[in-house]
């Protein structure tokens, strides 16, 4: 059977990252900037960046529209960090203006952790992913704040604060699991492809 293929938007943010990971588990990935290149995927992995700047871009390039068809439509999604602030139906702490594609069932909250703690590194329990924690690194990190009755919570921080995200073929994560080397999150949003 052929490799699935799967995009990554590559219109701003760490791509490559996914790019890299993708391809040593053994996937097609191939980034997208253009509705051709997304009508040619199995599925998409939205990077870490900036939110703002993904969403003006994606429009800018005619994106939006096609991305938000395809959820729609059921393609496999993955959003980690600005990534899961563009799946979210509704997005705290937003610009003026700024939209996000939407699909996931959630409300998150930008920077979510303040200017005091941009960033930092703990390791979580995912029963989805086997026994031993998932070491996750959050980078000016949003948090899910609400969870609607269609998607469920994945992992939390220690004070039950969710931090991934899962509904059907979608899922979000907070942290980046592209930087630390650890790929079972990778793996497991490719078995939605197959
Ligand atoms: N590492 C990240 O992706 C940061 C997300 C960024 N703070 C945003 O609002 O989009």
């Amino acid at each position: 059977m052929a490799a699935p293929s799967v995009g990554v938007l590559a219109l701003q943010g760490d791509f490559r990252e996914h790019l890299a990971v993708l391809r040593g588990l053994g996937a097609d990935a191939r980034p997208v900037r253009r509705p051709e290149e997304l009508a040619g995927v199995d599925g998409l992995v939205i990077p870490g960046g900036e939110s703002t700047v993904m969403d003006k871009l994606s429009r800018a390039f005619g994106m939006a529209e096609p991305i938000k068809a395809a959820i729609a439509d059921g393609m496999p999604v993955y959003g980690t960090c600005a990534g899961l602030i563009m799946l979210a139906d509704t997005v705290r702490d937003r610009i003026e203006g700024q939209e996000s594609f939407g699909g996931l069932d959630v409300v998150v909250r930008r920077n979510a952790f303040g200017t005091q703690l941009d960033s930092f590194e703990t390791d979580l329990d995912i029963p989805e992913l086997g026994d031993a924690p998932l070491h996750a690194v959050f980078i000016r990190a949003p948090i899910v704040e609400e969870l609607g009755a269609k998607a469920h919570s994945l992992a939390e921080l220690e004070d039950g604060r969710v931090v991934a995200v899962e509904q059907g073929n979608l899922l979000g994560t907070s942290f980046h699991p592209e930087v630390t080397g650890d790929t079972r999150f990778h793996e497991y949003f490719l078995t939605k492809l197959r």
